[in-house]
């Protein structure tokens, strides 16, 4: 063990007006992210639902699944989604993250990008559900993919940073209002990308 093992906790601050952007390069070390990807990829309940697009129905280019405390019910592909109750090493990340950065987390969007060709097209995440300056925790495993993001008012400035293995990125304050972003495809990556982004939403009874 060297004397900067604790270095993974180093965080790059990428944004720090109209919301902040911080990454945590190696946030999970590599052999439990290993595990990590495994588990999830064969034990949660991946879904690829469809989208109404200007009234055509095509699928979801990636894989979803949505987790959280009951009454965390979640708007996305169109849908009000309600949460299946928490995998167990789901839970155990969100109280990492809670204890470390003294937050409050109850459901996680999961997402399975099979290979390059999957993506997640130009959004903010700026649901009424998830209040006007909500704190968004993304960890990612597997192949690393891209991350692009601009400012509303200046879509030709792209930014792009690359999200590998273990990463933890946090968007906070602002962010959402001024900022969007993607995972654009990668026409030649075979391998999949798990990502998993931890939100608080406000409990709503809608069936
Ligand atoms: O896969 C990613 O890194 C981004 C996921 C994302 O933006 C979302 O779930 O809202
Ligand atoms: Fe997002």
């Amino acid at each position: 063990m060297d004397l900067f093992s604790e270095s993974y906790l180093s965080m790059v601050r990428l944004e720090q007006q109209r919301g902040q952007l911080d990454c945590f390069p190696n946030w999970i070390a590599d052999s439990e992210a290993n595990e990590l990807f495994k588990e999830f990829s064969e034990q949660l309940q991946w879904s690829q639902p469809e989208l109404n697009v200007y009234g055509r129905r095509v699928l979801t280019p990636r894989l979803v699944a949505w987790y959280g405390d009951a009454g965390a019910n979640y708007r996305y592909s169109g849908a009000l989604h309600k949460p299946l109750p928490w995998h167990p090493r789901l839970l155990q990340l969100k109280q990492r993250l809670e204890q470390q950065f003294e937050i409050k987390l109850n459901s996680v969007l999961a997402n399975f990008y099979r290979n390059g060709d999957d993506s997640m097209g130009w959004h903010s995440d700026n649901e009424k559900e998830l209040g006007a300056e909500p704190v968004i925790c993304s960890i990612s495993l597997g192949q690393p993919r891209y991350f692009d993001y601009r400012l509303i008012q200046q879509p030709k400035e792209k930014h792009r940073i690359e999200l590998g293995h273990g990463s933890l990125i946090i968007m906070q304050g602002e962010f959402q209002q001024w900022w969007q972003h993607q995972v654009p495809k990668q026409k030649r990556l075979q391998r999949g990308r798990i990502n998993l982004t931890f939100r608080l939403v406000e409990f709503s009874y809608a069936t």
